[in-house]
């Protein structure tokens, strides 16, 4: 890797396509010399190196082969475990009569080979120690029919580990929605561009580990499409974060205010404020309803904690902020409109979560700003769109796309593979754990993201870098203590560690 392409990767993460994408370099590749069936070949033989990597030893496994090239791959990596000895069932969805092309030659090829080839019934029994999933690939059209569909049920049924070839059947390559039914897979290895589908909506449950092999195309290909996204990469915390000048003051390092916790809702502004804290901004200030004052500062006296009875009393606080976090325990009464106004009205860049966005969505319509990152799970980013949560998930990355086109500046939608949308395009977080599905995240998210922000982040950066370093912290916290229980408040001891990179692995023990 030059060093170059690596500056890149520290800073974009890997590419991730779309099938017609991949399609796209699949025909560059060919059109450059390599034949279609050299590179199934290709592609077998890292399929092939996967399996055995990820369970060596193995004598045994049955391979569902569909119609189309995916089923293809299947066949000869089929041909090749057998040339070392392994018994292969190998079960076809289509006789062989119907397959054309590459997928026909890998049938012969497979069948030359001695593996034999039972056609697909439902009473069939999956034998061996594991399943190679080769059903459907990116070239699946439309919800799951007829065969395919029991076929992957009986995947599913088996109980067996299973190894998806290019994407587990069923999930769509693009938005990593479930097409009726999807294989469960235990790892998922895929070829010549990595999937956005493959990292976001219900693609986290069903991938199990992503295994990519670029089999050689990128450099042949010589590859000008802009990707899909970019997977957030953990290289970007060093890049963006360095260690701080000897002589850094905390006026160097911004001045955050965190405006939420009306009367009755406390705990949630209060998480976002220490989060802030946490994550290096210079100052946290913390404008929240009268009462939640005195706990506020029992539990963080380093946050600058402000008792306001509604937004007239904010009294030129957010003039001396460099940055807003708004919408924590903000409601959606007449305080909390109050203090969303105020933030609207304020010349900074905002973090925008919760019920400000809610608000967004109701009786502040029709707002859009460049400096601003909106926060929204999938319940309150269908709101803002005007869609159900299920249409929401039903196509993340273009819901993503189309909040930050409708409201501008940079967008985070919340769930399993988290996606930020910016000028410059998305991203996707391969990271997280369902000890996220707690109350508090999303606070403590909106207040790493103020704290970026304060210290001079560009706005994508900080957001990209902030829902990276959110996840990563959840998924150390649960290293420490499994995931039932992870509290919000546990992330923020665990995301100081990541965001000073250069601490040893024995200074951060010390600090557990
Ligand atoms: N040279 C290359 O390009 C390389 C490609 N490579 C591999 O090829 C894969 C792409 O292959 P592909 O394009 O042939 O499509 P693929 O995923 O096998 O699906 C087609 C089959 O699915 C079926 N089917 C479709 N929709 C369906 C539905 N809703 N419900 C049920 N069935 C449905 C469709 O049936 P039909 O509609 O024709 O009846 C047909 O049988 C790619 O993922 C990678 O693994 C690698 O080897 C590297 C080189
Ligand atoms: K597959």
């Amino acid at each position: 890797m030059s060093v170059e392409s690596f500056d890149h990767w520290q800073r974009h993460g890997r590419p991730l396509y779309r099938a017609d994408q991949v399609r796209e370099l699949d025909r560059r590749t060919i059109a450059a010399g390599i034949e279609g069936f050299a590179l199934m070949q290709r592609a077998a033989a890292a399929a092939w190196q996967s399996l055995k990597a990820r369970w060596p030893g193995v004598r045994s496994f049955s391979v569902l082969c569909g119609g189309g090239n995916n089923g293809g791959d299947g066949h000869v990596l089929a041909a090749m475990a057998a040339a070392e000895g392994l018994a292969v069932q190998r079960i076809l969805l289509k006789p062989r009569d119907a397959l054309s092309g590459d997928a026909g030659r890998a049938a012969d090829m497979a069948t030359a080979a001695g593996v034999e080839a039972v056609p697909w019934h439902s009473d069939l029994v999956l034998e061996g120690e594991l399943v190679v999933d080769a059903l459907l690939g990116t070239g699946l059209g439309g919800e799951v029919r007829g065969e395919a569909r029991e076929a992957i049920e009986a995947v599913n049924a088996s109980g067996l580990p299973v190894l998806a070839i290019d994407i587990p059947s069923g999930l769509h390559a693009d938005t990593g929605a479930v097409l009726g039914v999807a294989v469960q897979a235990t790892r998922t290895v895929t070829f010549i561009g990595d999937k956005l589908g493959l990292h976001t909506g219900a693609a986290p449950a069903r991938v199990g580990e992503v295994d990519f092999r670029a089999l050689g195309v990128e450099a042949e290909a010589e590859v000008d499409l802009v990707p899909a996204a970019h997977l957030l990469d953990a290289g970007l915390i060093a890049a963006w974060l360095p260690p701080r000048p000897r002589d850094a003051h905390k006026g160097d390092v911004g001045h955050a205010l965190v405006l939420g916790g009306a009367p009755g809702l406390g705990g949630a502004a209060l998480l976002a404020a220490e989060a802030c804290a946490r994550l290096g901004a210079g100052k946290v200030s913390l404008a929240t309803a009268p009462e939640h004052v005195t706990a506020s500062l029992v539990r963080r006296p380093e946050v600058m904690v402000h008792g306001i009875r509604g937004a007239g009393e904010l009294d030129g606080l957010a003039d001396r902020a460099d940055v807003l976090v708004v919408g924590p325990g903000l409601g959606q009464g007449s305080w909390g409109q109050g203090v969303l106004q105020a933030a609207l009205g304020a010349e900074r860049p905002l973090v925008v979560d919760a019920d400000a966005l809610n608000l967004l969505a109701t009786l502040f319509t029709g707002q859009r700003r460049e400096e601003w990152v909106l926060t929204p799970h999938p319940g309150e980013a269908a709101r803002l769109l005007g869609l159900s949560p299920g249409e929401v998930e039903a196509d993340r990355p273009a819901a993503a796309l189309a909040l930050q086109r409708r409201y501008g500046g940079v967008v985070v939608l919340k769930g399993a593979g988290s996606l930020v949308a910016g000028p410059e395009g998305l991203a996707v977080c391969p990271h997280g754990n369902p000890g996220m599905a707690s109350g508090g995240m999303g606070d403590a998210l909106s207040g790493i993201l103020g704290a970026l922000l304060a210290q001079g982040l560009p706005l994508e950066a900080a957001a990209r870098l902030g829902v990276l370093v959110h996840a990563l912290a959840a998924d150390m916290a649960v290293r420490q203590g499994g995931e039932r229980g992870l509290l919000a408040g546990d992330l923020a001891s665990c995301a100081r560690i990541l965001v000073n990179p250069t601490m040893g692995e024995d200074d951060a023990a010390a600090t557990r």
